[in-house]
Parts: structure tokens; C-alpha cells; sequence
């Protein structure tokens, strides 16, 4: 069963930015194909357990999960506010997309509209800091998030510009969503986008199974997360949620020598975030990623990280994937 799986992931071609990484997701490969997948989801899923009449789902919402988001729903355009690294990550992870669809589809990545005929949902979309300019890109996009504060946020911003006011905005889990458009082809999508979203779920093997459900077949899957290494847990928690909590209250001598650790740990991308935003044991390694992905119909093609610089205040696309990475994928088919 192992070496099964390991000689398919070879033949997937996956394009890994470094050889590396590539070792580390086929040995990974190796003792995740021996794990039924439920052990991929969080301990207090059954929480979540809803039964209907025809099959028993796990549903992918945590509740906490979401009211933490609607506490915050109305600084989702605040650039300088809680949503800043995504606001700050945003042309870097829309590089990728741009990229990595282009090529999929063959489409100019150089000419202003080039998503222009294709249909993407972005799954989570919270206040549609990403759906935006999907839209201003050509796509026609649907935007679909659990929290009902975030899309109302989302709808009146997209609202203030033509170009996004094309943007559908729907408040539902990815499964019921699923649900309402399964089997109706016209209804399915060219790619499905889910970012920064699979941390916060409580079955990300399930979720990503809607996801991929999303996309017709042939289409594409673009999830970007953050990996549960200590290095995430040091900048992604530590730094990002705490170090600049105290910061505020210690003596510059001690908040510069945060921001110096910061810098030097790098990935909290020097943003201060509200503590409990993330929790470690929710992260993925990018090998139970891919292993959930492939679970789900999407073989991995490329993956990349985002590394930010305190020199310049910017993110950029790098082959370190050790903090925050970004994944693309397609679904087998045709
Ligand atoms: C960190 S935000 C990311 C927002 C957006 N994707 C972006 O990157 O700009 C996570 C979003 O996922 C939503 N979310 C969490 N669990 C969800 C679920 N099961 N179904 C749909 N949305 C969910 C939250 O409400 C929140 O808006």
C-alpha cells in the first residue's frame, strides 16, 4: 500500500521547489498511507457531527474558530488592522495564483483580465480580501464564508466598485455549498481557492474533499496554510500573537529587541495578531496536505513558501516552505 502510494506521488511530477522537500513528502508519504484518514482531523470533531436521514457528515465548522473572526469582522479593510498580513500577502499569493492558473489554462499572465472565462470560488473568503481582485483579474467569483458578519462586510465593500459588485457572495460552509450545486456541471468551477482557512476548520480532510468536489474535473485547487513546525510556532504564535502583545507594554529597549528576534525568526511578517488567532496543532505539514489533497482527486503540482523581509516590509515567494506555503493542485479528470 505504501510503496503503492509513494510510486504515484513519483509519477505525479510534482514540481517541489527543492529536492529536499520532495524526500521529506515521500518519506512522510510513506507512514501517513498506513493512517486511516480521520486520524488528519482534529481530536474535538465529533462536536461537530451532523446526521441527516441519507449519510453521517463531519461537519467542518469549529465555533470558536468562527466567532473569533466575527468578533473582528469589521476591520476586515483596515489594512492596518488584525487582517494586515493578509492584506500585506495578498500580491504575493495572488502572484502564485496568477502564475500557476495561467499556465493551467493557458492564459496570458501578462494581459490585465487574464482569469477572463474562468469561474473560481474562494472558500473562506472572510471579508473578500482576495475575491476582489480575482475579480478585477476577469474571473467571475463566488465567495463563500461560514461567518455571516463577514459577508455582509464583503458584500458592501465589493458593492463600492463596479468591477467587484459582479462578485457572488453566499454565507455557508464549503459542504453545504457543495451540496446545493453537486452534479450540476454548469454549476462547478474552474479553480477552487481556499486561503488561510484550512488552520482554522475541524476536519480539514473532509473540507478539502468539498473543495475539490468544487472544481470540475480537470480544473484547479489553490490552498496556502501555514506548516505546524516549531519555526510556525515560534513566529506564527509566539511572535505575531504575543511578543508584540507585550511589546506595547515594555521599555523600547525591550520592544526593539522583539522586533529583532522577529526579524531574525522570520516569518510573523512583523504584524502583531490578536492572541488564540492560531493554533498549532491545527497547522499542516505540507505532507499531510498532500496526502489529504490526493485523497480528495487533487494531485500536488507545486508548492512554494512566503517569507517576509523586515528589511523592506514585503513577502515574497521563496523555495522555504518551513513557516507559510501555498500549494497548487489539480483534479484528476477531464
Ligand atoms: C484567516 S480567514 C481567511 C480569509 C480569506 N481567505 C483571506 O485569506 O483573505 C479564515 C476565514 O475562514 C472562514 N471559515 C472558517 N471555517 C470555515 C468553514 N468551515 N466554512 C467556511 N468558512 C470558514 C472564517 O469565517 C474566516 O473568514
Amino acid at each position: 500500500m505504501a510503496l503503492k502510494l509513494l510510486s504515484k506521488l513519483r509519477n505525479q511530477n510534482l514540481q517541489i521547489t527543492r529536492n529536499r522537500n520532495l524526500h521529506r513528502l515521500l518519506d512522510a508519504a510513506r507512514f501517513f498511507s498506513e493512517q486511516p484518514v480521520s486520524n488528519l482531523s482534529t481530536p474535538d470533531d465529533s462536536k461537530f457531527i451532523i446526521k441527516n436521514k441519507q449519510q453521517t457528515t463531519t461537519s467542518s465548522l469549529k465555533q470558536h474558530e468562527l466567532a473569533k473572526f466575527a468578533a473582528i469582522s469589521d476591520t476586515w479593510w483596515d489594512s492596518e488592522g488584525p487582517f494586515k498580513p493578509l492584506h500585506n500577502m495578498n500580491p504575493t499569493r495572488l502572484a502564485f495564483i496568477r502564475s500557476t492558473l495561467c499556465r493551467h489554462f493557458s492564459k496570458d499572465p501578462n494581459c490585465a483580465r487574464p482569469f477572463e472565462g474562468l469561474k473560481i470560488v474562494d472558500v473562506g473568503c472572510g471579508g473578500g480580501i482576495l475575491s476582489e481582485p480575482l475579480a478585477r483579474m476577469g474571473a467571475t467569483v463566488t465567495g463563500v464564508d461560514a461567518v455571516e458578519k463577514n459577508i455582509n462586510v464583503a458584500r458592501i465593500h465589493a458593492d463600492l466598485d463596479p468591477e467587484t459588485s459582479t462578485i457572488e457572495y453566499c454565507c455557508t460552509t464549503a459542504a453545504s455549498y457543495l451540496a446545493e450545486v453537486a452534479g450540476i456541471i454548469e454549476r462547478l468551477y474552474s479553480a477552487s481557492l481556499m486561503k488561510k482557512v484550512i488552520e482554522h476548520v475541524a476536519a480539514p480532510a473532509e473540507f478539502c474533499k468539498s473543495l475539490a468536489a468544487l472544481a470540475y474535473p480537470g480544473g484547479a485547487t489553490v490552498i496556502s496554510t501555514i506548516n505546524r513546525s516549531m519555526r510556525a510556532y515560534a513566529t506564527a504564535i509566539v511572535a505575531a500573537e504575543y511578543l508584540l502583545h507585550w511589546q506595547r507594554t515594555l521599555c523600547l529597549g525591550i520592544s526593539s529587541a522583539c522586533n529583532l528576534l522577529i526579524a531574525v525568526v522570520g516569518g510573523g511578517g512583523g504584524v502583531k495578531l490578536p492572541k488564540g488567532t492560531h493554533q498549532w496543532s491545527s497547522f499542516l505539514t505540507p505532507e499531510e496536505l498532500v496526502l489529504i489533497l490526493q485523497r480528495a482527486s487533487i494531485n500536488v503540482k507545486e508548492m512554494a513558501g512566503f517569507v517576509y523581509s523586515p528589511l523592506t516590509g514585503r513577502w515574497s515567494l521563496s523555495d522555504d516552505i518551513s513557516v507559510n506555503f501555498i500549494a497548487y493542485g489539480t483534479k484528476d479528470g477531464q
